[in-house]
């Protein structure tokens, strides 16, 4: 195939095309919670295991008190006896259980409670951890001795502690605070966080825990920050763009449950916690200040969803019931980009240290609402009619096209939010899926999609029906296709987004995912490795050039970087077969004799998984290259060749 290539660019690459879609799923949430106990979806340190994802216990959050469930991760050291109970002076409204210790009467030794961690706790020596709890004493005691905090292997090596002060005249909830520095490393994540108390001088003793939290270091140290592997592979990408807090988890199972951004900031022991969408509870550690911080970290715009009046359950709030919803949302926005002297919720932002404002465009109206899409014309029209009085700079995405069935908006939608969840053939047959929609000035963001089966019958259907339970070769050139397609209408494709970002592989509600996590490892994917070639090859400007074949096997665009002098020239190939093939590009003007390629290639079913993290990475090479040079695409494979104009 000869490809023949334009030397007038026919439209910009938009800055935002390359980005990411995250909701809290598979137990993913990026800030590393506390590393325990009750923080569930950690990405971090957290160290919470969790037999089921119902619990959620950092501080108790939504589990019945004297429930053994309760205890998820917990274990009684040497002879205590735990119980959750609903505290009668708790630690805060938000967090109103405490986990009770009670020291026996004739103990010998260090008596307390131990957390096995969220699958496995992460042991570094050079690691310095922040450790903390609430502690109270049920009854005034003239106990005085430390507490010993201590990261053990699970057979009771001692890894590292510290020791902090508590005293049994404390009977109302006190934060105490540590830091571990471990004095080995541990071989194996199977080790233990563990608070005791001398059982002598305790003996008989009743104490009161809330809240744990330890951090190992964090992503650009902050408080509360994120687990600096994963923040670190994510930034590699070099993403432009952030679509939070969902997909479903923003909208609830009820309308009690929708995710709500006033429960989400402030102090932790502010934070209540949301039984989520995905079968746990959201600790909601990661809050609206962490995702607002976490975009600035790295550069990326929100695209941030308000809650749009349907819950996944199928209520959809009366059209006259809408007011307290829609004012939640006005609040919300405020507490982004709101003044601090006119609006409580700003005020609330500056409060905890913000007074800036936050950069925000976009505001995405609810989440995948084709499953309301009658309740949607008047849902739709009485938010954004508000929103945009209140707002009038900000753009607001619609929800609901499914490219065939859409329901007509009123106001007319600026942009709308795709999600296609696909097979290989599907994504690679439909390369040319934004060539066919019409140009009326309407945008679109491509906000989630990616192969989750080689099942056309059943996309959504398990391993043993097709289902992916990681990326392979073919769903990630398949994915290119589709993306090659973003590029060549990025006139009216501003953002895409994979979805879904983050799973913990011992957590999963949905796969495939673009990364996978345990305790210590990150495992890249296929279709990761796709985003990144795509994301820091991706031009300014998209030069024509001639068409691929409709449901052919091979795709490719050119894009020119004009950021660079000389310019560059970067050819994206995809080939979604098995078979190699040969293109001959035909440029419009003197090119470097040498340029550089780097290749994403494997079989059709290969994948990075946590045996085999490394199975498929890009590989680069240097190319012979010139105004006219051919090019082997191997079969499965993507990739990114680069010349400089003479
Ligand atoms: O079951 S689905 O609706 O397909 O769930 C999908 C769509 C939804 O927006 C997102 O949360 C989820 C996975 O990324």
């Amino acid at each position: 195939t000869v490809v023949t290539v334009n030397g007038t660019a026919s439209h910009p690459i938009p800055s935002t095309l390359w980005g990411y879609m995250y909701e809290d799923i598979n137990v993913s949430r990026i800030p590393p919670c506390p590393v325990f106990v009750n923080t569930q979806s950690c990405l971090d340190a957290s160290i919470l295991e969790m037999e089921d994802f119902t619990q959620n216990n950092r501080a108790f959050q939504k589990v019945t008190p004297g429930d053994s469930q309760a205890l998820n991760a917990w274990q009684a050291v040497n002879g205590a006896s735990l119980e959750v109970i609903a505290d009668p002076s708790p630690v805060s409204n938000a967090l109103p259980n405490s986990l009770q210790v009670q020291i026996p009467s004739n103990p010998s030794g260090q008596v307390g409670v131990a957390n096995e961690g969220y699958f496995g706790i992460k042991v570094d020596s050079s690691w310095t951890y922040k450790a903390s709890f609430y502690y109270r004493f049920t009854t005034a005691s003239n106990f005085s001795g430390n507490a010993v905090i201590s990261l053990q292997t699970s057979n009771g090596d001692l890894l590292g502690s510290a020791e902090v002060p508590i005293s049994g005249a404390q009977t109302t909830f006190t934060q105490v605070n540590a830091t571990i520095t471990p004095t080995s490393t541990a071989s194996g994540t199977d080790n233990l966080f563990v608070v005791t108390v001398d059982g002598a001088a305790a003996a008989g003793q009743t104490i009161n825990f809330a809240l744990f939290s330890l951090f190992p270091p964090t992503f650009k140290d902050r408080p509360n920050g994120m687990r600096i592997d994963l923040a670190e592979t994510l930034a590699e990408v070099g993403p432009s763009l952030f679509r939070w807090p969902g997909g479903n988890n923003l909208e609830g199972q009820t309308v009690a449950r929708r995710w709500q951004w006033n429960a989400t900031v402030g102090p932790l022991t502010e934070r209540p916690g949301r039984l989520g969408d995905w079968s746990y509870v959201n600790t909601d550690g990661l809050g609206m200040l962490e995702y607002l911080e976490w975009c600035e970290d790295l550069g990326m715009e929100s695209i941030m969803g308000v809650w749009a009046g349907y819950a996944l359950g199928g209520t959809s709030v009366p059209e006259a019931e809408l007011g307290p919803y829609i004012q939640q949302a006005i609040d919300q926005i405020n507490f982004v980009i709101g003044d601090p002297a006119t609006s409580d919720a700003a005020a609330l932002r500056a409060s905890l240290g913000r007074s800036e404002p936050f950069k925000l465009t976009r505001v995405e109206v609810g989440n995948e609402d084709f499953l309301a899409s009658e309740s949607y014309v008047y849902r739709w029209k009485a938010f954004v009619t508000a929103l945009k009085a209140e707002f009038p700079q900000l753009r607001f995405i619609a929800t609901n096209r499914q490219h065939d069935n859409d329901p007509v908006l009123n106001p007319k939608p600026d942009e709308w939010d795709i999600h296609i969840y696909q097979t290989p053939r599907w994504f690679a047959e439909n390369s040319f899926f934004y060539d066919d929609i019409e140009r009326d000035g309407t945008l679109y963001f491509e906000g989630e999609y990616a192969v989750t089966s080689t099942n056309s019958s059943d996309i959504f259907g398990s391993p043993s029906t097709g289902r992916l339970t990681y990326p392979t070769m073919e769903g990630a050139s398949a994915e290119a296709a589709f993306m090659i397609g973003f590029e060549r209408n990025a006139d009216i494709v501003y953002a895409s987004a994979y979805a879904p970002l983050l799973n913990h592989v011992k957590g999963s509600q949905w796969t495939p995912n673009l990364v996978s996590f345990d305790a210590e490892n990150v495992i890249r994917s296929t279709s990761f490795y796709t985003q990144k070639l795509f994301s820091l090859n991706r031009g300014t400007e998209y030069l024509p050039s001639t068409l691929p074949t409709r449901n052919g096997a091979l795709y490719w665009s050119v894009v020119r970087d004009t950021s660079v002098t000389p310019n560059k020239i970067i050819i994206k190939v995809t080939n979604t077969a098995e078979n190699a093939e040969t293109l001959q590009f035909d440029l419009p003007f003197a090119v470097s004799t040498s340029g550089t390629a780097e290749v994403l290639t494997g079989e059709r079913a290969a994948s990075n998984t946590p045996d085999a993290p490394s199975a498929v990475t890009p590989q680069k090479s240097t190319i012979e290259t010139d105004q006219s040079f051919s090019y082997d695409a191997p079969g499965y494979s993507i990739s990114v060749l680069t010349v400089t104009v003479a």
